[in-house]
């Protein structure tokens, strides 16, 4: 790369800074700036590279590289395989007591879930079933089943009376408008 200082061509700015003065498949001159000296007077501050390469296509093939990933994700990824075992063993685990909730360790949603129903509602540990999904060998496919049957693959993923509630915002939502306490009902009969 090589900078000229001004040259002594003079003349009106016809030419816009960052400009080309020069392209070659080898090097390339572009325009850095223009000295005013007086008011018809300029001297243009040269820059010259000796690789030639179009900034306007690189930005492209990074787009068009990012464009396909993102097709490539949304409509070529193979659908997740989950066994109609893990579905009716997960089924069986929703319906096994009054509150299902599946969550994870480090999840802070999945902490406000679980202090609004067992600290701050009292639902009794006993009546639920709480899987922490990260600490469990096919935590994952627990998790491909939940999205297969509720549409949600975030957690936690909560579980009334075999009712789908959804995340700690849904939960936080019915506990405002005040329909959490009847859902709950049936877990203090
Ligand atoms: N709006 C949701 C947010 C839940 C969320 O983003 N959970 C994260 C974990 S903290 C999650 O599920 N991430 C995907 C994953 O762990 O597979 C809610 O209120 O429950």
């Amino acid at each position: 790369m090589r900078y000229f200082g001004p040259l002594r061509k003079r003349g009106p700015p016809h030419f816009l800074h960052g400009s080309f003065v020069y392209k070659g498949p080898e090097r390339q001159v572009k325009l850095l700036s223009l000295h005013r000296l007086t008011n018809s007077n300029y001297h243009p501050v040269l820059m010259e590279t000796n690789f030639s390469f179009d900034s306007n296509l690189i930005v492209i093939v990074i787009i068009t590289l990012f464009a396909t990933r993102i097709i490539a994700k949304r409509f070529l990824s193979t659908p997740k395989m989950v066994s109609q075992e893990t579905i009716a063993h997960v089924k069986d685990l929703i319906g096994q007591k009054e509150v299902f909730v599946a969550a994870k360790t480090y999840c802070p949603y999945c902490k406000a879930t679980l202090s609004t129903l067992f600290q701050e509602l009292n639902v009794p540990k006993s009546k639920a079933v709480v899987l922490e999904l990260d600490e469990m060998s096919n935590g994952s496919e627990i998790q491909d089943a939940l999205e297969e049957i509720s549409g949600q693959r975030t957690v936690p993923n909560v579980y009334i009376n075999g009712k789908h509630i959804g995340g700690n915002s849904d939960l936080e939502a019915l506990k405002k408008n005040g329909k959490l306490a009847e859902f709950l009902k049936p877990v203090f009969e």
